[in-house]
């Protein structure tokens, strides 16, 4: 991981205000929406809108994801032409089905793409999805799924959460966890994020600059694990140098592959550092 991806906002593309906003909003990714948060009637004018405020510059580090309409919509193959053209990162299709809907969006667009994963015919097509080669990342979509599952629960949304966890893992992909809707419930909230921390995903999609911090918070490595991962990794070069391929550290035993993930804990540390200070 090269980059942090622990908060990822969705920013109404029509809304200008907003848009500047996020100049100055400690938030690892950018999903500048062109497709739910934007009516109908402002389709249009959010493309021009969306690109005039990316040209502006000024998002520093932050990763720039263009949401898209679909391309079965009247407003999907412009967009996907317009983000082309814009100062963005990458493409974020919605509701992709399958590998050919890739396809389809990577006929349009020489950019990255990510792929909304909430239909049930993409979840169960995630690992050909996460397998194409234009893809980078996943975005769980878990209102739209839990409407197409006819669920009202996360528990509902279990398995679908972890197919495209272990799609996304095979492949070397980014994940982000679905939104929270009731965004004034911090507590709620915080649970959903060490949920998805826990499960394995790499940072939360969010709809509100009020989540944040506790978004950045969760899915960075704790000071204890940072610590536990620099003695782990000072623990087992001294049993190496013994001869030993185990040490022990707090009770436990620490082998090679306990120094993979040790190494990708401080790795994670220097990345969001280096972002938070860039
Ligand atoms: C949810 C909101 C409609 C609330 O808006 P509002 O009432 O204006 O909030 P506040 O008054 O508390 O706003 C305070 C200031 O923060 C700015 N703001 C608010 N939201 C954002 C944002 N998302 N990005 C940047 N800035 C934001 C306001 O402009 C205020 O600033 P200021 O005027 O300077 O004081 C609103 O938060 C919102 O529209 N959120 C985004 C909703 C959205 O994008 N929905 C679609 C994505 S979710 C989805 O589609 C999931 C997926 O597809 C699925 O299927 O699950
Ligand atoms: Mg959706």
């Amino acid at each position: 991981m090269t980059r942090p991806y622990r908060s990822a906002l969705y920013i109404p593309g029509s809304r200008p205000r907003a848009l500047d906003k996020a100049r100055g909003l400690a938030v690892d990714v950018l999903l500048l929406d062109l497709e739910d948060a934007v009516t109908p009637d402002e389709k249009v004018a959010a493309r021009a809108t969306l690109a005039d405020e990316l040209g502006k510059g000024g998002y520093g580090n932050r990763l720039r994801v263009v949401r898209i309409n679909g391309l079965d919509t009247g407003w999907g193959a412009d967009d996907a032409m317009a983000a082309t053209a814009m100062a963005c990162d990458a493409v974020l299709l919605p509701k992709v089905n399958n590998a050919a809907d890739v396809d389809a969006l990577a006929r349009l667009t020489d950019k990255p793409i990510w792929a909304m994963m909430e239909t049930p015919l993409g979840i169960l097509n995630a690992a050909e999805i996460a397998a194409h080669p234009k893809i980078a990342g996943f975005v769980m979509g878990t209102n739209d799924l839990a409407k197409d599952l006819n669920t009202r629960t996360r528990a509902a949304l279990m398995t679908s959460l972890q197919m495209c966890l272990l799609a996304a893992r095979a492949h070397g992909i980014v994940a982000i966890d679905g939104v929270y809707n009731a965004f004034k419930d911090e507590d709620g909230f915080k649970i959903e994020c060490e949920q998805g921390r826990d499960f394995g995903f790499d940072g939360k999609s969010l709809i509100h600059p009020a989540q944040i911090a506790t978004a950045n918070a969760a899915f960075a490595p704790s000071q204890g694990e940072i610590e536990l991962a620099t003695r782990q990794i000072a623990a087992f070069a001294e049993a190496e140098a013994g001869g030993q391929g185990v040490a022990v550290v707090d009770g436990k035993i620490v082998e090679n592959l306990h120094i993979v993930t040790a190494r990708a804990t401080l790795a994670k540390a220097d990345a969001i550092n280096k972002l938070e200070t860039s």
